[in-house]
């Protein structure tokens, strides 16, 4: 990794900026395949299919049988593993299901909201470089939690994994479509693939390009999660080789994926960089992790501010504190998607199996943007009753405002039905 020493404060925006991808070359590769999945169906689909997967295909739809077989192809301890990641991200996100609570803002005027699952929602499951049946979990518990009557699942891969965890979640139906194809897919729909109202779900610059496209056209995303992040605060009670391991399980992700490191401590710095020229070596992946690594940066800051300061303003998909006080400085933290305390917690656990939700905002978008929640699944409905009492209560009100506003029949709305009560 580039070691930058004490970079100013004027140097922070260029050294904290992400691979710069040319979204306008991605965008002109991306619209046609939309076009032609919106043109042709699943003609459209097969075409592509064949284009950019490699694969002839008549169904698109995992059979039954497909299911069934998974099950048979797994190893008891992966499918205890996924049982167990499934319990564990089931009771994170059933906590965060709402109660209905109805309030009077004034006496015979009440209100309350109720959350409604979406009705129609897609989830990509990335499978490209690697089949991500975790993010089946991260995706499927949240929609099935909220209520989604139906849930369509597309991905490029038929790992069985991918087709037993999307049984565990009750995906409603699944289809081997990967790319931005799939997102036209769910977006459009097609003869096979039912139209959602919302998508879910990480993937390359296609997808993610795809999704950006399709929610100008009234569809709703989940949010733009692009390649893969970490960046990692460490100070001198940090184990180097625990780090360099943390930094390399995000690089391994893809080429695009960038990881950054921020200490107070040189000495540090250089220990991790040793440790991952040994780690790298042994990694199937090294490839991908090793130009990943070569597109980041390790910065030496002069204090615990600084550092705090730097990683708010990259806004980290995850950030691991691999420091002092990590839950006193994490609460100094205010742009990150999803943050890590301690030695022992490295972030492939949040990725698997902890609890949380690992689908979260990269490039910077964790300024504004949220990770995926059961909240992402749900529509929240506004409710009001008001009685005989209550319209007397709040109609002066609507009625001096609406005559402010030149809104004569709004006004009116109120008046009929005072004047109803003399
Ligand atoms: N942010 C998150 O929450 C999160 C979570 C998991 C994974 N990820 C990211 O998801 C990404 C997964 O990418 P992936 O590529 O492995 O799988 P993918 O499933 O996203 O993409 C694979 C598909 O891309 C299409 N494709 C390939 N080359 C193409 C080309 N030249 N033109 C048009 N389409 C093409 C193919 O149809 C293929 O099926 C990684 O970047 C990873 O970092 C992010
Ligand atoms: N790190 C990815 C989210 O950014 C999620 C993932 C899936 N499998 C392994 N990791
Ligand atoms: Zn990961």
């Amino acid at each position: 990794m580039n070691i930058i020493s004490y970079p100013e404060r004027s140097e922070w925006p260029e050294l904290l900026t992400r691979p710069v991808q040319d979204s306008s070359a991605i965008e002109a590769k991306v619209l046609p395949i939309l076009d032609l999945v919106k043109t042709k169906g699943d003609e459209g689909l097969r075409e592509l299919a064949k284009k950019f997967d490699g694969i002839d295909l008549n169904e698109f739809a995992f059979s039954q049988e497909e299911f069934d077989t998974a099950e048979d192809q797994l190893d008891e301890t992966l499918k205890a593993a996924i049982r167990q990641a499934y319990q564990n991200i089931h009771t994170f996100h059933k906590a965060q299901l709402q109660s209905v609570e109805k309030i009077e803002t004034m006496p015979g005027v009440t209100c309350w909201r109720r959350s409604v699952g979406i009705e129609k929602v897609g989830i990509y499951i990335p499978g490209g470089t690697a089949p991500l049946f975790s993010t089946v979990l991260m995706l499927g518990i949240p929609a099935q939690l909220a209520g989604c009557k139906e849930v369509v699942l597309c991905t490029p891969s038929n790992h069985p994994a991918i087709l037993f965890a999307a049984k565990l979640v009750g995906v409603t139906s699944a289809f081997r479509i990967g790319g931005a194809q799939a997102i036209a897919a769910m977006a459009y729909g097609t003869e096979s693939v039912p139209k959602v109202y919302k998508i879910f779900g990480p993937g390359n610059q296609y997808v993610t390009t795809a999704k950006m496209l399709i929610s100008k056209e009234g569809i709703a995303i989940d949010m733009p999660a692009g390649p893969s992040e970490v960046a990692v605060y460490a100070d001198d009670t940090a184990v180097a080789s625990f780090v360099a391991a943390d930094l390399l399980s995000q690089a391994e992700h893809g080429a695009d994926s960038q990881v950054l490191l921020v200490s107070t401590s040189e000495k540090f710095l250089a220990e991790v960089n040793d440790e991952l020229t040994l780690q790298l070596e042994q990694l199937p992946r090294r490839d991908l992790a090793f130009q990943s690594i070569t597109n980041s940066k390790a910065i030496l800051v002069n204090s615990a501010y600084e550092a705090i300061d730097i990683l708010n303003d990259y806004a980290a998909e995850h950030l691991i504190l691999s420091v002092e006080d990590a839950e006193l400085v994490a609460e100094k933290i205010f742009n990150a998607g999803s943050i890590f305390l301690g030695n022992y917690t490295p972030e492939s656990c949040g990725d698997y199996a902890s609890g949380t939700n690992h689908t979260l905002p990269t490039n910077g978008y964790a300024r504004a943007f949220s990770g995926v929640s059961v909240d992402s699944f749900v529509k929240k409905i506004t409710v009001q009753h008001i009685t005989e009492i209550g319209i007397r209560n709040i109609g002066p009100t609507v009625e001096a405002m609406a005559e402010a506003e030149s809104l004569d029949a709004h006004k009116r709305a109120v008046s009929i039905r005072l004047k109803s009560l003399l």
